[in-house]
């Protein structure tokens, strides 16, 4: 029989499942480092559990984020995404157009917040001489009630579970676990909510959820809605690639990586394509996810790292650009065809 390993991986897999309960002793984190580092390199999609963001937390953030899109029509437009301000938009964008893919609009609706948001607003426009999303100022809902403390609560809770996490990205990657901090002191990250309003009509030919795209920035934590289903993520094994379902584990997080940080690491690890399906027909139900976006200081550089560089990695084409750049042009495409 084989040695038993020890592992902070409790599931094994394409997306495998990472404990991270130990992540306070430095024996526990050098196992969830490792294993952080394998599910970054294979697929760059793993789940969190053992996380600590209490569940009374989340769950409230999901009851009164439901409760939010299902307000009477007109009430939603009250905060509704004008330039210079965040808050609701009632078409959540095409993500397949993020990757130049022509697909009709994605079916649902989103409510975005920043933590530049708060900022007074000659702070936020200097957060880069373009059109960038986090230069808006965050709109909170007067409903439901306690809207913006849960909010703002989860939104804490986001950043500090994602620069722990970064932590263990860098001593993965054999850096200092400090290596990020002046990358992210003045980070630009986004938290939406994704309302996948219940399917009454058909979908259009080509039309999902979500459409198939990278996400852009460092990494998401992802919550979504248990027994819902729908997000896949993309495997390639050689010539053939197959879509695989994320199932949402009660109590748990998805986390995976975006297109800067698989630049940073030379392609070391992978930015993956991932989806969201449209239900059965005749299922009405909704669902809801909620995506913080990890985001570095608008002006931090996109160039691999030079201490883990790879020579021979074929970067895309970002000379001169910054992470606030690329994140913003992607952000410009994917709301290109809002009608
Ligand atoms: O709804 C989901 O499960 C995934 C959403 C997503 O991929 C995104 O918002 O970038
Ligand atoms: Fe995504």
């Amino acid at each position: 029989m084989g040695h038993h390993r020890e592992s902070a991986a409790v599931v094994d897999g394409f997306v495998p499942v990472i404990d991270l309960s130990a992540r306070r002793s430095a024996h526990g984190r050098g196992l969830i480092a490792e294993a952080i580092g394998a599910a970054c390199e294979s697929s760059g999609f793993f789940t969190i559990v053992g996380h600590g963001v209490p569940q009374e937390l989340i769950d409230r953030m999901h009851t009164t984020t439901n409760a939010f899109f299902e307000l009477p029509d007109g009430s939603m437009d009250l905060v509704a995404n004008r330039p210079g301000v965040a808050g609701f938009r009632r078409f959540g964008g095409t993500s397949a157009l993020s990757l130049d893919q022509r697909t009709p609009p994605d079916l649902c609706e989103v409510f975005t917040c920043h933590v530049t948001g708060e900022l007074p607003e000659d702070e936020r426009a200097r957060l880069g001489d373009y059109w960038a999303p986090w230069q808006a100022a965050n709109i909170w809902p007067e409903a439901p009630a306690g809207f913006r403390d849960t909010w703002q609560a989860y939104l804490s809770a986001m950043t500090e579970l994602a620069s722990d996490i970064m932590r263990l990205f860098a001593s993965a990657l054999g850096l200092a676990e400090d290596f990020w901090d002046d990358r992210f002191d003045r980070h630009t990250s986004a938290l939406i909510a994704n309302y996948y309003y219940p399917q009454l009509a058909a979908p259009m030919p080509g039309q999902l959820r979500r459409g198939a795209h990278t996400d852009w920035g460092s990494l998401t934590i992802l919550h979504q809605e248990d027994g819902r289903g729908g997000l896949q993520v993309l495997r390639n094994s050689g010539e053939t690639s197959e879509w695989r379902d994320v199932p949402a584990i009660p109590g748990s997080f998805v986390v995976n990586i975006g297109d800067l940080m698989a630049l940073w690491t030379s392609g070391r690890w992978v930015s993956t394509m991932h989806r969201v399906l449209n239900p059965e027909r005749g299922n009405h139900s909704s669902r809801l996810s909620i995506p913080f976006f990890h985001q570095p200081n608008h002006d931090a550089p996109v160039e691999p790292i030079a201490a883990i560089a790879i020579p021979e990695y074929e970067r895309p084409p970002t000379d001169g650009m910054t992470s606030g750049q690329w994140i913003a042009a992607k952000m410009v495409k994917t709301f290109a065809n809002e009608p």
